[in-house]
């Protein structure tokens, strides 16, 4: 029976509308208490003065690369950069080789996570057998197997008989179909946003209405099937707007909403770097003030990283061949205090529910994990608000380095990290890059 005391910190806990300075007790890797007294025999004690301390964060969109292109990611590398980026929980992407559709692919996750005793991941099983559009999964069965929830990510589902069918069929596991919106006749052959800037530089784009109408046709599938979904990876002001508009009309839609989405935008294709090549593609500043209102007013409400390694031979090819997609787990919480929180978009209870609560409701664990109530699972996130670094890709504990935020001085990182009641993760001061404070 080991008991964990976390004292003195901000404990912000979005899921029971706490936001004060608290102790937190953890035992037998449960939260044991959160408040002012607590059992007095702790075996570890963390001082938490000037920290922020919050449920696990939760990352429902990662890409592990695991089976299949290891020399990517593996699921252990994965989930220890999730570690270091104060991330407990992943629900891991089903494009891998051999795709997550059946039991024993999804099975295989659980059992590598397990070895792994990094971070816990949740697999996301695939909607269409072979992600190939074509037939259902069996869904149930991968649901009993550990599925969280659906998706072909990396791919829509395109045929939308088979997407209204997956909106139904998931409904009864009380399940969301995540949908990758890309209308792919639109974007063949596409690198970049289609737009001024890739006419300005020659690069073929994807046009935002590839996203725009699959995320208006999908809406309209969820809200005559009563089922859920869920939009990921939202990058385009008619998107947003048009997800707005579903909830309005009582649709069962969410979406998530990825940094490079709300930092970043097309015209840094200029560089012909392919590091800021990723799918959907940045957007235009239009799209990003859009993205960021979207999670000011509350129709996008989880925040993600869609962490994509590629091996840094793979993105150093020319910018026409290299993979979509950026790392991201260790960025994420940086970049959302110093582009959210610091400019005041978002504050910090709204911007630790959209980490926390918010992705457990959606991935259906919102009964155990996404909140310190007594009796949830011990996983807690310890976060530095206040400590600035320098992003150094070397540095990441992803076998992979393809981030465009390399060399940006960011605010905010994670101090200590606790899974199933151990101590996982915890930041080494004066690490190379750590900038004074002030
Ligand atoms: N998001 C990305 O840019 N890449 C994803 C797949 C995808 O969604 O295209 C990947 O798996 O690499």
């Amino acid at each position: 029976m080991s008991t964990i005391h976390i004292k003195g910190g901000r404990v912000i806990d979005p899921g029971q509308g706490v936001d004060a300075s608290l102790d937190v007790w953890l035992r037998d890797r449960k939260v044991l208490a959160v408040g002012r007294e607590g059992p007095g025999d702790a075996d570890e004690v963390i001082d938490a003065g000037g920290l922020i301390v919050c449920p696990g964060l939760i990352d429902c969109h990662v890409h592990l690369r695991e089976p299949g292109n290891e020399e990517d990611e593996t699921i252990a590398t994965g989930a220890d950069a999730a570690l270091a980026g104060g991330v407990t929980t992943v629900a891991c992407m089903p494009n891998t080789i051999p795709p997550l559709d059946t039991p024993a692919g999804v099975e295989y996750i659980v059992l590598q996570a397990k070895r792994a005793k990094k971070c816990n991941v949740y697999p996301v099983g695939a909607v269409s057998k072979g992600r190939s559009g074509g037939e259902l999964a069996e869904l149930g069965r991968l649901v009993e197997a550990g599925a969280v929830a659906f998706t072909d990510d990396g791919a829509p589902v395109a045929n939308p008989s088979l997407m209204k069918r997956a909106l139904q069929y998931a409904s009864m596991f009380d399940k969301v179909i995540m949908q990758h919106c890309q209308v792919m006749e639109l974007t063949d052959g596409g690198v970049m946003n289609g737009g001024y800037q890739s006419m300005r530089l020659g690069i073929p784009g994807m046009p935002p209405e590839a996203e725009d109408i699959m995320v208006a046709r999908d809406i309209r599938l969820a809200e005559v099937t009563g089922g859920r979904l869920h939009i990921q990876h939202i990058s385009t002001a008619r998107a947003v707007e048009v997800v707005r508009e579903g909830k309005r009309r009582g649709v069962r839609v969410t979406a998530e909403a990825c940094p490079h989405h709300f930092t970043l935008t097309d015209d840094r294709l200029e560089s012909f770097d392919s590091h800021f090549k990723m799918n959907p593609p940045l957007r235009t500043s239009e799209d990003v003030q859009a993205v960021i209102e979207g999670l000011t007013d509350g129709t996008i409400e989880v925040l993600s990283t869609d962490h994509a390694p590629h091996a840094p031979e793979k993105k150093a090819r020319e910018l026409n061949l290299a993979p979509f997609g950026i790392i991201g787990l260790e960025t994420l919480v940086p970049l959302v205090v110093t582009h959210l929180i610091g400019p005041g978009h978002l504050d910090w209870p709204t911007a630790i529910r959209m980490l926390t609560v918010a992705p457990a409701d959606l991935l259906g664990l919102g009964h155990r994990k996404g909140s310190l109530a007594p009796g949830f699972d011990a996983d807690v996130t310890i976060l530095d608000p206040s400590a600035r670094w320098t992003v150094d890709p070397g540095r990441s504990r992803s076998k992979s380095r393809n981030t465009p935020f390399g060399g940006w001085e960011v605010t905010g990182r994670a101090h200590t990290v606790i899974v199933n009641g151990e101590i996982r993760f915890r930041h080494d001061p004066g690490e190379r890059g750590d900038l004074p404070a002030g």
